[in-house]
């Protein structure tokens, strides 16, 4: 059903694409090993490395230094062709530093399938990674958060974006909220197995519905990550218990854009005036993502007389090329496709800046 639905839907969003992006989504998944900076770092650095493995973030900042400075270099001597110096000094939309600091993800190279072993907890019980589709850490990247940030992440568990959102130690307060108790027990099990004590009880967890945030708290968030419940196309494909594609879920699948759009609109409420919000998805569809945020961005200004920005994200592309495969086409945030020699995603992702 999910195929068949995907088929006739992405087949006409994507055209002649299609045919790659669903090979990949229905072949395995890459993942990435999200780097845990409570574990004995030299250690489980060197367990990663002598896999192979390498920090793409790490990898990619250092590339685009390298650039930068060649570019400045030649600029200065004056010995680079024309052609190549407007490649160099092509003006970036945003420097390096306009990501989240402190978080390491390694993968394997383009085109390398090797699968990381589990990580072993050292003599603490601490892990030293946490395996996950690596793309989901670019919106908490693109996130940006910054020393003595209010953060809230609304939709939360398991909590993959949760732990990443913590190794860069920048939070003055987390706020972490999720409707469902079972998954909110598998992210109290994944915070106790990766961070300690201390670090733990500075979050605060509730279990409500994140579409009345705003009723049920006063405080106004620098940073919020309203990573939504959607079709989860990869693992819908895959999964057939408790599928979103099941004949018994139909109403619910078609109310989706509508919840996505309240817990949207809930999060940029939740922020400050000035304040960041990031919206994300593990689908391909428009209908959840480019058309949720357009949804959002009206009905804050006709509702309740705010402006919201959309961030330009591009600067992502450049930064991140080699490991990930982007849409080109996406009209607002930044779409990742599965590819066969680079098979994370889907995983979309979209800044907002409440401006009022
Ligand atoms: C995509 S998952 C979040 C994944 C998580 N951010 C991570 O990185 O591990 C979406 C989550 O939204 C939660 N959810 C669904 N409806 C909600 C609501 N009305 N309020 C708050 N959370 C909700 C689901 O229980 C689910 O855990």
């Amino acid at each position: 059903m999910a195929l068949q639905i995907f088929d006739m839907n992405y087949g006409t969003q994507f055209g002649s694409l299609w045919p790659s992006i669903r090979i990949s989504l229905l072949s395995e998944q890459k993942y990435g090993a999200l780097f845990n900076n409570f574990c004995d770092v030299k250690l489980v650095t060197q367990q990663l490395e002598d896999l192979n493995a390498i920090d793409f973030i790490w990898e990619a900042q250092n590339a685009v230094k390298d650039l930068d400075s060649m570019a400045e270099q030649g600029a200065r001597e004056q010995v680079l062709s024309p052609e190549t110096q407007t490649e160099l000094c092509e003006p970036r939309d945003q420097p390096v530093s306009f990501i989240s600091p402190n978080i390491k993800c390694y993968t394997f190279p383009r085109g390398d399938i090797s699968l990381f072993p589990q990580a072993k907890p050292d003599i603490l019980g601490i892990l030293g990674y946490y395996l996950l589709n690596a793309a989901s850490v670019l919106p908490v990247l693109a996130l940006n958060v910054q020393p003595g940030d209010l953060v809230l992440d609304l939709c939360a568990a398991p909590g993959g974006k949760t732990l990443a959102i913590l190794q860069t130690g920048c939070c003055r307060e987390l706020a972490v909220n999720d409707i469902s108790a079972s998954r909110i027990d598998r992210l109290h099990r994944i915070l106790h197995s990766y961070l300690p004590e201390q670090l733990i009880n500075k979050v605060k967890i509730t279990r409500k519905d994140g579409r009345n945030w705003r009723d049920l708290n006063d405080t106004c968030y620098d940073r919020v990550l309203v990573d939504v419940p959607c079709t989860n196309d990869r693992q819908s494909l895959k999964e057939e218990e408790n599928s979103i594609f099941k004949y018994g879920r139909k109403e619910e699948r078609k109310m989706l854009p509508m919840l996505q759009l309240q817990l949207l609109v809930a999060g940029i409420l939740a922020a400050k005036p000035g304040g960041e919000v990031m919206y994300s998805t593990c689908t391909l569809s428009q209908l959840q993502n480019e058309y949720v945020v357009e949804g959002a961005v009206e009905l804050l200004k006709v509702e309740h007389g705010i402006t919201v920005q959309v961030a330009d994200l591009s600067y992502f592309r450049r930064l991140f090329q080699s490991t990930f495969s982007f849409y080109q086409d996406c009209r607002l945030g930044e779409l990742i496709l599965p590819n066969l020699s680079a098979n994370f995603g889907p995983m979309y992702f979209c800044k907002l800046q409440r401006l009022n």
